[in-house]
């Protein structure tokens, strides 16, 4: 499987269908051949991975993804493996008729779907019953072989889509299959990279079907997938006002952590000076654990003033509370039109007064603060992070970042990025924090919004998985993410 050159872009559904569409009338491809070859591809993965499998067991729905399914059985048959397939209605229409048909001609029995009990006995589990088209939950019958086949912990190999995910959304509207590898044909589906896809698809493969890349002109991908990448080496007559000050401003009575974390993750990140503005009260603390940060106290607006005027970007909301106290620093660092980095708390207000953002802002919600942000339910955003992310970065004319399985990025203008890393361990207290740091710092750098969220999310997400591969995702502290962010931030880019 030689990596495609286009494993970085992400279509949607529809952009999909529109270079299915271009490649059967445009270059004369016949459907029919673009399942072979999909099969083909398909069924090269399954004896790449599984070589000493020998029986398989397929099972096609209703559309062209169980006509992919038909055809790698007909090539499974002719090459000698034992084959069962279960067929989910009586009969296929147009391109699956016809590699229904083939599958026959090969010498294949197409069982009905009341012949499915159990589990059958196979080497290898072929997923060919929904792919891109999928339009709801599966049925009752369909849901139970998936929950079977992912109770059994047997090999699994998914066609294109693993069943019962959205392959443009990445949200699982009931049950959907747990595939040990995806073949996924043409291009790159953005669905199977957020949201619920981490769980289901497992190693992601593309097979372009042989398709031209010419056939892409004209179709701008959907989203990207950020790449490794660091900042550049530092000039050797640096100095620390060269590399920016960060004003962090948080942690109201008793949240001294957040925002010391906040801070202290600008510092690993390399700004040059970072100062926290938080209550009187958390100062001892905040010395005594990190005296690199110069910690002040402060009452209200007053005190505040000259912080904000000796800084060049804010990190504003990890503990700040939605007090008064919290409410007017939060006022007061807002009227300065400064580029900041707003999160925690800081995102709250902004949902209790929403405004829109002239100099250079990146806003960081979990799923329940964009919730906030856009008036819709939890669920609504994670029925489609896509689109809710790109409501956020419009609504407020800000770079947003949608946290979550497969970080998102969007612009104002609509450019959305993907984060490919991070694990479950990173959902725990103060991982936010660390981000909104590392952003602020990457800023003060002099890296504009879009790269300074992009570079910081992966930053983030690679130290993350860096820690989890040191010692297990159970039990990860945020803390544990400084050394190998320190790390990657000095590493040439590979
Ligand atoms: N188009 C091409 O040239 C190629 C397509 N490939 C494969 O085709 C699928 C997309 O096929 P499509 O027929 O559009 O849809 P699906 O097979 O994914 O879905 C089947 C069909 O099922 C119905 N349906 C959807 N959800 C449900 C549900 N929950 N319950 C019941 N029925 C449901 C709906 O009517 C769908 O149309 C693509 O993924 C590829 O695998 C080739 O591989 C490449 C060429
Ligand atoms: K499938």
């Amino acid at each position: 499987m030689t990596p495609s050159p286009h494993r970085h872009e992400l279509y949607s559904v529809d952009q999909v269908r529109a270079l299915d569409r271009r490649a059967i009338d445009a270059l004369g491809i016949p459907g029919i051949e673009l399942m072979r070859r999909a099969a083909a591809a398909a069924f090269a993965s399954l004896q790449r991975h599984w070589p000493r499998a020998r029986r398989i067991a397929v099972y096609c729905g209703p559309g062209n993804n169980g006509g992919d399914g038909f055809l790698l059985g007909a090539l499974a048959l002719q090459a000698g493996y034992q084959v069962m397939l279960f067929a989910l209605s009586g009969e296929s229409r147009g391109d699956a008729a016809t590699a229904r048909g083939r599958f026959e001609e090969a010498g294949g029995q197409v069982q009905p779907w009341s012949a499915v009990t159990g589990l059958p006995v196979a080497d290898v589990h072929v997923d060919a019953l929904y792919g891109t088209g999928l339009a709801r939950a599966p049925e009752p019958a369909v849901a139970d072989l998936l929950w079977r086949l992912n109770a059994g912990g047997e090999p699994i190999l998914a066609l294109d889509v693993p069943s019962g995910l959205n392959a443009d959304t990445g949200q699982c509207p009931g049950e959907a299959i747990s595939a040990d590898v995806t073949v996924s044909f043409i291009a790159h589906k953005r669905g199977l990279h957020t949201g619920q896809a981490a769980d289901h698809v497992g190693v992601l493969e593309l097979d372009t079907l042989a398709l031209p890349d010419e056939l892409r002109d004209g179709i701008v991908p959907d989203a990207e997938v950020l790449q490794p990448a660091t900042l550049p080496p530092r000039p050797r007559h640096a100095h620390k006002g060269s590399n920016g000050h960060v004003l962090a401003i948080g942690g109201d009575l008793g949240t001294a952590g957040a925002i010391r974390l906040c801070g202290e993750a600008a510092l690993r990140a390399g700004a040059g000076l970072v100062s926290v503005a938080t209550r009187e009260a958390n100062l001892i603390a905040l010395n005594s654990a990190r005296p690199e940060l110069m910690a002040h106290g402060v009452d209200g607006p007053q005190a505040l003033q000259p912080l904000l005027q000796r800084a060049d970007v804010l990190a504003l909301g990890p503990g700040l509370g939605q007090g008064a106290w919290g409410h007017a620093l939060w006022l007061t660092a807002l009227d300065m039109g400064m580029p900041m980095v707003l999160d925690a708390d800081g995102l709250n207000l902004l949902a209790r007064e929403p405004r829109t953002f002239e100099a250079t802002t990146v806003i960081t919600p979990h799923p329940g603060e964009a919730a906030r942000l856009l008036e819709r339910s939890i669920a609504d955003i994670e029925a489609n992070r896509y689109s809710a992310v790109r409501a956020l970065a419009r609504k407020y004319n800000a770079v947003a970042v949608l946290k979550g399985a497969g970080s998102l990025i969007a612009d104002p203008h609509g450019r959305v990025a993907v984060c490919p890393w991070g694990n479950p361990g990173m959902a725990t207290g103060g991982m936010g924090d660390l981000l909104t740091g590392i952003v602020a710092a990457l800023l003060a750098q002099g890296c504009e919004g879009w790269a300074a969220a992009c570079l910081g999310v992966g930053l983030h997400a690679r130290a993350g998985d860096a820690a989890a591969a040191d010692g297990g995702e159970r039990g990860l502290l945020a803390t544990d993410l400084l050394a190998p962010l320190r790390w990657l931030l000095n590493e040439r880019n590979a």
